[in-house]
């Protein structure tokens, strides 16, 4: 009786120890999690110093897994789609609405032209080529916008960047892709993505496939500013002379990768993906490219570079935790710098995430903001990994969107200005048109942009359903 009595204490005993055992397990695992988001960490990043040379510590692991990603990789799909079920399962719902989309998204808002007008005449250069509009630029730069709403003189910043003399070449030593950092006359720096690709090459494999696209760097900025996303840096198309503008007045290290084949001239650059077997090259010694003016120096303007919370394994064999989970969003607003009420930090990247759908950039792996500037809004630099694929619709990138069912009101205006069907095609290929490297764009490629507008409207109206509209939309002054 009594050993019988002793028994079942014990056995209670160790319930209760199991039981807190489980609950103690599963706290620390959420704990760890805030903690992955909060401290920019993740379990497949190793993270180190930022901008450590040219094999940047802090993307080691990232960059490894990337390299191993060839786009012909076979891989169990089956397995994968199983993995990935939360944001398989969002995606087509979406696909689903966008064939009952309502009438209203069909109707053409006339609005748009004048918008359109607007900006078309904001890119017209008013004033000459002069360096004083260096000035002009920095003093647009502020903590949440970094190009103005309206200005006069953008066209003449802009034709400025494409025609100002280069006065120093040397290779970036930031990020992993080639790239130069160019010292225009009065010290203006810009960096140079080169052509890898003709306008009509089609990158298969994932979404994060190939190589940067330089146009897709242009068509981002001025699609950046129609839709009122003012923080994408001043970018435009230049051709430069490798033999005259580059090679007089490129460091040692950069002149040394330069080699002639055939007619043309060509280099390979020095960064973690560099190397003499993957030169680019120039028709004869012209190369087009993408000049982004670089961001002002100076301690208001230091960036911060943080861990995207809807960051991808870069491994097909892989889900990221935002794949697997349908309340990912709940996990990422319980940090207090994704908390819509504590801040416009998780509203910036629900607007990134609609502006990288649209450009089709699924390689958004960390993100950038201002570091001394409290609420400093996410910038959108990078976006080279875009336009790869014309007939590819990545709704997956919308998952920040789709998860959080929040979108800022402002945002939600602006893209229902291009609803109708081909209005958002329409006003980027007349911005583009102004451009030094015109066309920009494809046809393809344009039309890609309004098809997707209509999977975000697709998207929206879901939440809508699920939340009402008043609970989706969010008013600036609430963020
Ligand atoms: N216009 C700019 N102004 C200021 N800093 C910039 C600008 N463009 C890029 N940078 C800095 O250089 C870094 C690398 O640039 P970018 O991301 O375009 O290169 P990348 O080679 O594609 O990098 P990654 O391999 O990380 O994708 C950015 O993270 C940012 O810190
Ligand atoms: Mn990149």
């Amino acid at each position: 009786m009594m050993i019988s009595y002793i028994m079942m204490v014990i056995k209670r005993q160790c319930a209760l120890l199991s039981l807190t055992a489980l609950f103690l397990l599963v706290l620390s695992a959420n704990m760890y999690f805030v903690y992955l988001i909060v401290e920019e960490k993740s379990p497949n990043v190793v993270t180190g110093k930022e901008n450590g040379g040219s094999k940047p510590e802090q993307y080691a692991n990232l960059v490894a897994i990337k390299k191993t990603v060839k786009p012909a990789t076979k891989v169990k799909i089956s397995k994968v789609v199983q993995h990935r079920n939360a944001t398989i399962k969002a995606m087509k719902n979406i696909q689903q609405k966008v064939t009952v989309l309502p009438s209203k998204y069909f109707k053409t808002n006339l609005m748009y032209k004048k918008l359109m007008q607007e900006l078309i005449d904001d890119l017209k250069p008013t004033a000459d080529i002069s360096t004083t509009l260096w000035s002009t630029a920095e003093k647009w730069v502020k903590a949440r916008e970094i190009v103005p709403e309206r200005s006069s003189l953008l066209g003449s910043v802009l034709r400025t960047l494409c025609s100002t003399r280069i006065v120093h070449a040397e290779n970036a030593r930031h990020g992993t892709q080639l790239k130069l950092l160019l010292t225009l006359q009065d010290n203006q720096k810009a960096i140079f993505k080169p052509q890898w690709y003709p306008r009509t090459e089609m990158i298969e494999g994932p979404v994060y496939a190939g190589k940067d696209r330089h146009n897709a760097e242009v068509a981002a900025f001025h699609l950046s500013i129609l839709l009122g996303l003012r923080r994408c840096p001043l970018t435009v198309g230049r051709k430069v002379n490798l033999r005259s503008e580059i090679m007089p007045v490129a460091t040692d290290d950069l002149f040394d990768t330069f080699y002639q084949e055939g007619n043309n001239t060509c280099l390979y650059g020095v960064c973690y993906y560099c190397s003499p077997q993957d030169p680019v090259c120039a028709h004869k010694n012209v190369m087009e490219g993408a000049l982004i003016m670089w961001l002002p120096s100076g301690p208001s303007y230091k960036l911060k570079k943080f861990r995207h919370p809807w960051q991808r394994t870069y491994r097909v064999d892989m889900a990221a935790r935002w794949e697997t989970d349908e309340k990912y969003c709940a996990r990422v607003k319980a940090s207090s710098l994704y908390n819509p009420k504590s801040g416009p930090r998780l509203l910036d990247l629900i607007d990134t995430a609609i502006f990288d759908f649209l450009i089709d950039n699924g390689d958004r792996h960390h993100y950038e903001v201002f570091e001394n500037s409290p609420a400093s809004v996410v910038l959108l630099l990078d976006n080279g990994k875009s336009f790869g694929h014309p007939y590819q619709d990545h709704i997956d990138i919308l998952a920040p969107l789709y998860q959080c069912c929040l979108m800022r009101k402002s945002t939600w205006e602006r893209l229902l200005l291009f609803k109708g069907g081909t209005a958002l095609s329409t006003s980027l290929g007349a911005l583009l048109q102004h451009s030094h490297i015109t066309p920009v764009l494809s046809p393809p490629h344009l039309q890609a942009l309004d098809r997707r507008l209509q999977i975000v409207f697709a998207a929206t109206e879901i939440c809508f359903e699920q939340y009402s509209k008043e609970r989706v939309l969010m008013n600036d002054s609430s963020s």
